[in-house]
């Protein structure tokens, strides 16, 4: 892909990580980056991008591909502003946002040549100082395409992704936004949700935050997301949304009468229905839901063990995205249960820590 000039509109995780893997695969491409004036320094000196125009309008006319990579309510506005432009004939524009039917409804309405995607992929954290060239590895990365003639631009999209190392998959705008309803912004309401609930434990029990073990840690992560991007994807899914926490809410009930009724035996079926079901998920990719991978290490004394296990983690720039001690007592061996986002990350943590260490580590 040579001499295309590219314009990416949000340099946050998302917008500052695709720059980083088209930068990769096609140094060829020149990219304009466009965000508010801290992020976009950060971008110009950490060569994320080639330049920070002064002036919008003269390097979205010069660009190829635009890409908007902003919170779904400013994207929709830039769409607005793209259209008033004279951009060049062939010009595609694309975007990041989580949901596809408002945006391409509004880019057909101002008659752009517009391909909705997504990458199935991201992260509780947001910002530029986020960005991460793995983040795509092995996700999918979806396009909405409209019109069979967009066939051609979506290879082209497809090409100058290419060093996300992520999985294509086309998709009708509406299939989109009913997956992704339900596989991703439903459990982000009930994770939010969750944490808000226990939020009454904490006047009562003012040490009860300390015993949040494993499973609402791993329940809760992505309550931690930016709330004005979760705002903006709730409001442009609304419809679909409100028919999901409809279903949810006849689901949570219907447990509820099980346990009035103390029926242990549809209470099982119920744990053991969900457990075949979430067993079959693919694990060897990211999927809509993230793959983690785990490394279990062996150890003796820990709170001297954990220091030196994520220190020698930091000092090889190995990100972690969950410790957990599974045996706590003292001066008797435990193990320390690592978590990873990448298989890359894996494989490099355990050969430093047999390196580095006496410790044994495992997959499993
Ligand atoms: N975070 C995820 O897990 C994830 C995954 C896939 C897709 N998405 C979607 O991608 C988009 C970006 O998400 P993100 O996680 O990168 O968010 P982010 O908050 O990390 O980045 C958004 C960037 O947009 C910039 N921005 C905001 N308003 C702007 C404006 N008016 N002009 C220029 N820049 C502006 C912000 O400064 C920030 O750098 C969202 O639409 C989101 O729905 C997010
Ligand atoms: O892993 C996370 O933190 C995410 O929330 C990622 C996640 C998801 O729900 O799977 C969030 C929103 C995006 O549109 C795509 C991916």
């Amino acid at each position: 892909m040579s001499k295309q000039n590219m314009m990416i509109i949000g340099l946050g995780l998302i917008g500052s990580s695709l720059a980083v893997c088209i930068k990769k695969e096609h140094p060829d491409v020149f990219l304009y980056g466009w965000d508010h004036e801290k992020t976009s320094k950060i971008a110009k000196e950490n060569k994320i991008v080639d330049q920070i125009p002064q002036d919008f309008a003269e390097a979205a006319k010069k660009s190829d591909v635009i890409l908007l990579a902003v919170p779904i309510m400013t994207a929709q506005n830039y769409l607005k502003k793209l259209a008033e432009l004279p951009l060049k004939k062939e010009v595609i524009i694309t975007d990041t946002g989580s949901t596809k039917q408002k945006m391409v409804e509004i880019a057909n309405f101002h008659h752009l040549n517009f391909i909705g995607g997504h990458p199935m992929a991201g992260s509780h954290k947001s910002g530029i100082l986020a960005c991460d060239e793995f983040l795509f590895e092995n996700a999918y990365y979806i396009f909405t395409p409209l019109y069979k003639e967009q066939k051609y631009q979506v290879e082209q999209l497809k090409k100058l992704f290419l060093g996300t190392r992520a999985k294509y998959v086309l998709l009708k705008p509406e299939e989109h936004d009913e997956i992704t309803g339900m596989l991703s912004h439903l459990p982000h309401i009930i994770a939010s949700a969750l944490v808000e609930q226990a939020d009454f434990l904490n006047p009562k029990y003012p040490r009860a935050q300390q015993l949040a073990a494993g499973g609402f840690r791993d329940i809760t992560r992505i309550a931690s997301s930016d709330p004005q991007m979760w705002t903006d994807i709730l409001l442009s899914n609304r419809q679909i949304l409100l028919e999901l926490i409809e279903k949810w809410q006849i689901k949570v009930s219907e447990i509820s009468t099980l346990l009035k009724a103390g029926d242990s035996k549809q209470i099982q079926q119920f744990f053991s229905n969900a457990k075949s079901l979430r067993d079959r998920l693919p694990i060897d990719d990211k999927g809509a839901i993230p793959a983690f991978y785990d490394l279990f290490v062996d150890v003796l004394d820990q709170p001297g063990s954990i220091a030196e296990i994520t220190g020698l983690l930091g000092k090889f720039q190995i990100s972690l995205t969950n410790i957990k001690i599974l045996e706590t007592r003292e001066e008797i061996s435990g193990v320390l249960q690592l978590t990873f986002k990448t298989e890359r990350e894996l494989q490099a943590a355990k050969a430093h820590i047999e390196e580095n260490t006496d410790y044994d580590c495992r997959f499993a």
